[in-house]
């Protein structure tokens, strides 16, 4: 399988702290695949060396086969962290907005995941609570035939409930697609079962990449990969 994401010791610097630290992995296309670690790790600004948003210090980039930029950035759709939509737009509004400036984006397969995420059409965006402005930024994103889709923490603000049905919802629609979906999460005990493929960071570098399938027969269950590999962290908590 192409990888769709290769970085080679990227190193990304804020004052004396290392956000990347020669973070070095590649990410095969096709299926969802978790971007995991505790706070502050360097989850957000990889995301934002993808897009071209963070400029690293030194290191090299692919995505798609090209470097990160505006051009490769119609290609991709990216959620950040903390995004919010023009509170005076309807959900309607805002779909006819990402229709005209979103390339790539399906009002019909926006319409079919608003249905089934709950989210009526004609709520305002400043009515709505912060678990449905989540459903809607997420909508927004996933509704691009893209082949790539990076969502920065996507699930913040939305009921563990609501949470499953979303993730089942996510699953069976991506079976239907050729998509690659990067998807950053410290709650991974709350989304077992949702990824293919799993990079965990720490102190901005990969500590571990590869198929969840095999981390689950050695360790059991994500939450139990997550307290190894974070134990010490943990422990000086
Ligand atoms: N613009 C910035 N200026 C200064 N420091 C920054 C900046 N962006 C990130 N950092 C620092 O870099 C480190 C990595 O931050 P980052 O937001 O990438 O982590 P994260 O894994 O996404 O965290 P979280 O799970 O809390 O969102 C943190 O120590 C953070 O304080």
């Amino acid at each position: 399988m192409n990888a769709v994401i290769t970085c080679k010791e990227v190193t990304k610097t804020y004052g004396k702290k290392k956000a990347l630290d020669h973070l070095s992995l590649s990410i095969p296309g096709n299926g969802i695949v978790g971007i995991l670690g505790p706070n502050g790790c360097g989850k957000s600004t990889f995301f934002r060396s993808l897009v071209g948003l963070v400029k690293p210090d030194s290191g090299q980039m692919k995505i798609l086969d090209r470097k990160p930029g505006w051009k490769t950035n119609k290609d991709i759709a990216y959620l950040p962290d903390r995004a919010r939509w023009y509170p005076n737009h309807t959900v309607d509004e805002a779909f006819k907005w990402a229709k005209h400036f979103l390339d790539h984006f399906e009002l019909e397969t926006a319409i079919k995941l608003a249905d089934y995420m709950d989210i009526g059409r004609d709520m305002k965006v400043q009515g709505m609570s912060r678990g449905q402005e989540a459903r809607l930024m997420l909508i927004l994103c996933i509704a691009r035939n893209v082949p790539l889709v990076i969502l920065d923490e996507p699930f913040t603000g939305i009921d563990i409930i609501s949470r499953e049905q979303i993730i089942d919802g996510l699953i069976d629609y991506l079976q239907e697609r050729n998509q690659t979906i990067l998807i950053s999460t410290h709650e991974i005990h709350e989304i077992e079962g949702l990824f293919d493929y799993s990079i965990f960071m720490d102190k901005g570098t990969a500590i571990w990449s590869g198929e969840t399938e095999t981390l689950r027969a050695q360790y059991g269950s994500m939450h139990q990969v997550f307290k190894t590999f974070y134990k010490r962290r943990l422990e000086r908590q």
